[in-house]
């Protein structure tokens, strides 16, 4: 069998900086993968979308301990947009086409919406923090119990690491599983602490509610049949998002997650009330601060090429802070592995050309395995005119 890899490397990079131990580990994790003909399934894929995030190895730091010489994180300007509001109860109602309108409005235009009244009760998304709080507490011993170095585990821990090449420490920690439907996966998640499984299991069940709705109004506003997109859905997956505070003296050259866009039709993400998430808006960083009680919507990749490039999926990253630990919970939809990807014939006409050719999420799957640079890259193969 020949394997072969495309490499993007940054700028100044050296090969010999990239051979290191998160990319030994990604070869072993997709060999592994290849022998276990495991199912296509998007883990690996939120690695990639994290670039080297890869940790297989026992050495892996979890804490910040290696100094780091030079800082490389580009000094960047804030901007204070908005964030767009979207009120779900009220797609339910006589209101829904206007609302529509709105959705489609701010994907098109931001890449990114919050939602409000979306009927997750307020004890569930508490119960999702406290469990995942406690489960981050834990000692490290009984976290490392679901590191694995194989990236289609059905669930899996990723520790923080260094990244040699940018020489940035990404500070996060996170779980991630699938959960959809959750009677199929719920044997394998923690029972550490013992709330787990039900508090996840209750958050996640409310989600994917709110996902559903969201999808078929997200469909609406693109002129397609409410159901097209759900029609094509495959799984859903989830990442529990651990930030630890960090020293003030670090941040210069620590990040939570560095910026990249999902690789999902569209991303939940519910944060606590520590800020951290930006998104990049009209080519500057903006903070995306918690509001109460609502939840934020991303644009992702297969959602860009489902609107053939109207809707644009959303570049974000996470920042950390000296004062508090920081949560969120991302909630990724992915469509089965032979659902058509690319432009419905309802978005293509003489002044929209097609801008990508049909593909399947299986294909595209695929093609995320070549491509390490945390940006939309990952659909140019599948571009057939410039949007
Ligand atoms: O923690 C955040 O605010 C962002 C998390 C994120 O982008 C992700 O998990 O894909
Ligand atoms: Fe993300």
């Amino acid at each position: 069998m020949k394997l072969t890899w495309q490499l993007d490397l940054p700028r100044g990079s050296n090969i010999t900086q990239l051979i290191n131990y998160e990319l030994v580990n990604l070869l072993s994790g997709l060999l592994e993968s290849v022998r276990l003909k495991k199912p296509l399934m998007p883990s690996s894929m939120l690695q990639v979308a994290e670039g080297l995030a890869l940790p297989g190895a026992k050495h892996l730091p979890t804490t910040y301990t290696a100094p780091i010489s030079t800082p490389t994180i580009p000094e960047v300007e804030l901007s204070h947009g908005s964030i767009p509001i979207i009120d779900l109860e009220a797609l339910h109602g006589p209101r829904r086409s206007n609302i529509v309108k709105q959705l489609g409005h701010a994907c098109q235009h931001q890449g990114f919406f919050a939602v409000k009244n979306h009927g997750i009760p307020k004890r569930t998304v508490n119960g999702i923090f406290d469990t995942t709080r406690e489960f981050f507490h834990l000692p490290v011993e009984e976290r490392m119990k679901f590191h694995t170095p194989d990236p289609n585990s059905e669930i899996r821990l990723m520790t923080a690491y260094k990244d040699e090449v940018e020489n940035l420490f990404i500070a996060r920690e996170s779980l991630k599983f699938h959960c959809h439907p959750v009677e199929n996966y719920v044997n394998k998640w923690p029972t550490n602490p013992t709330s787990f499984r039900k508090k996840a299991a209750e958050y996640l069940t409310n989600v994917r509610r709110v996902e559903l709705t969201l999808l078929d109004a997200i469909s609406e506003s693109l002129g397609l049949e409410r159901d097209y997109i759900e029609k094509r859905l495959g799984g859903h997956y989830v990442s529990l998002n651990y930030y630890r505070a960090c020293e003030q003296s670090d941040l210069v050259t620590t990040l939570g997650v560095r910026g990249h866009t999902d690789p999902t039709v569209i991303t939940i993400l519910l944060q606590d009330d520590v800020p951290g998430l930006q998104v990049l808006s009209e080519g500057k960083w903006m903070d995306v601060n918690p509001i109460p009680d609502t939840v934020v919507v991303h644009v992702g990749d297969l959602l860009q090429a489902i609107s053939n490039y109207r809707y644009k999926s959303l570049l974000h990253q996470a920042v950390v802070n000296s004062d508090k630990e920081r949560m969120s919970i991302a909630s990724y939809c992915y469509p089965s592995s032979d659902a058509m990807i690319g432009p419905p014939k309802e978005l293509i006409d003489n002044n929209n050309p097609a801008v990508y050719k049909d593909f399947t999420y299986g294909e595209f799957y695929k093609q995320m395995w070549k491509v390490i640079t945390p940006t939309d890259k990952r659909l140019d193969s599948f571009k057939i005119s410039a949007p």
